[in-house]
């Protein structure tokens, strides 16, 4: 077994780590994504497209809390980037009619960090905490005591002499987001009231989001040219929020600025996202997985030379979304490709030549 190869593990489905930041089908929010995302959040439950589950269990959770005049239990939402999670905090807070305070994990370093920001908390207040999975242990172990008993240890001196001065904090409620439920450690999951999990959008559900978003901007995409952008989205909103715009200005400059299927599918081939959504990154991995390798199984590192980009990049910005797309397979041998990828790319498989098949991924 080549040494590089690692057998395929469902941790690594996250792209979070995205590196390659200026990819349009990239889910982690670049610059230009913050400033209009805030123009295009719904604002309340009814407005929030798809996530069915989810929607109905909160909107009991915040109708009980609001009916017995609490403060709402505290919410954990797990799912990958751009699926909504920032937007559903600030829709609890609305709907408990509280305000939000907003941090996320990786800026609390230390303890003293987050007692600062437990002290300054009103009443009712929402604090989200995205990237929760990647606060310090020590700020995580002083969150447990907050969250349970609304109380801080502020520990005040060094060494033998430090003292604990215990600090009331009024109830809150805090909204926790990570892209890794299962990194959690369980006392801390334990102290949710509730969790959602954010599921990836069918294209229905993309299809209203690229609507809703369309309405807002004042651009006209008729249902086909919606359900265009909403196929290459990746079953992520803010995907289809970042295909819309950048197919407005394509239909702008070249088209009378209506959005019909055919303007949608010359624009996005324009930036290269193709019709199931596959930038260049991409197909590129793909290519030479079929191409120059049979289909695999082919190693990490090998496969990365040939499309010219670090091990890393291949492996946590292209190889995510193809496993999900059942395009790739990883597997103790190395990577191999899929019936489904041959396909995608025209491309015939071998009959058998050099690589046996593996088992269970080619059908008789
Ligand atoms: N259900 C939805 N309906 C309509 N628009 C949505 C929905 N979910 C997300 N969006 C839009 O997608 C964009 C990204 O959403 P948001 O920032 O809430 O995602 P996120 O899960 O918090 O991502 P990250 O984890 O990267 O911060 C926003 O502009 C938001 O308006």
């Amino acid at each position: 077994m080549n040494p590089y190869d690692s057998p395929y593990d469902p941790a690594y489905d996250d792209e979070s780590a995205e590196t390659a930041a200026d990819r349009l089908v990239g889910s982690a929010a670049d610059g230009e994504d913050q400033a209009v995302e805030a123009a295009l959040r719904p604002k309340e439950l009814a407005e929030f497209v798809g996530q069915e589950r989810v929607r109905e269990q909160l909107d009991l959770v915040l109708k009980a809390a609001r009916q017995r005049g609490a403060t709402a239990d505290h919410v954990l939402l797990s799912g990958a980037p751009g699926l909504g999670k920032t937007t559903l905090s600030m829709i609890i807070a609305a709907e408990m009619g509280a305000p939000i305070r907003i941090t996320s994990g990786p800026a609390i370093q230390h303890a003293g960090d987050l007692a600062a920001i437990l002290s300054s908390l009103q009443e009712g207040e929402v604090l989200f905490l995205d990237e929760i999975h990647r606060m310090s242990r020590p700020a995580e172990e002083m969150l447990y005591m907050a969250m349970e008993d609304f109380r801080v240890d502020v520990i005040v001196g060094k060494g033998p002499g430090a003292t604990a001065i215990p600090l009331e904090l009024p109830p809150f409620t805090l909204v926790g987001a990570t892209t890794r439920a299962g990194l959690l450690p369980p006392p801390l999951r334990d102290r949710f009231g509730f969790t959602g999990h954010m599921e990836f959008y069918a294209p229905a559900e993309l299809e209203r989001v690229v609507h809703r978003s369309a309405g807002l901007l004042d651009v006209d995409v008729d249902t086909d040219g919606a359900a265009e952008i909403a196929g290459r989205s990746r079953g992520t909103p803010r995907i289809a929020n970042r295909l819309l715009r950048r197919v407005r200005d394509y239909a702008q400059v070249k088209a009378d600025g209506v959005i019909t299927r055919e303007v949608a599918a010359s624009a996005l081939d324009v930036y290269e996202v193709d019709r199931r959504g596959l930038d260049r990154l991409d197909r590129a991995v793909l290519d030479a997985l079929l191409r120059l390798f049979g289909g695999g199984p082919v190693g990490l590192s090998t496969l990365a030379v040939a499309v010219g980009e670090e091990r890393e990049t291949v492996e946590e910005v292209a190889e995510p979304f193809l496993v999900r797309e059942g395009l790739l397979a990883r597997t103790p041998r190395g990577r191999v490709a899929t019936p489904a990828a041959w396909a995608h790319l025209g491309l015939v498989p071998p009959q058998n030549v050099g690589n046996p098949p593996q088992q269970g991924l080619f059908g008789p």
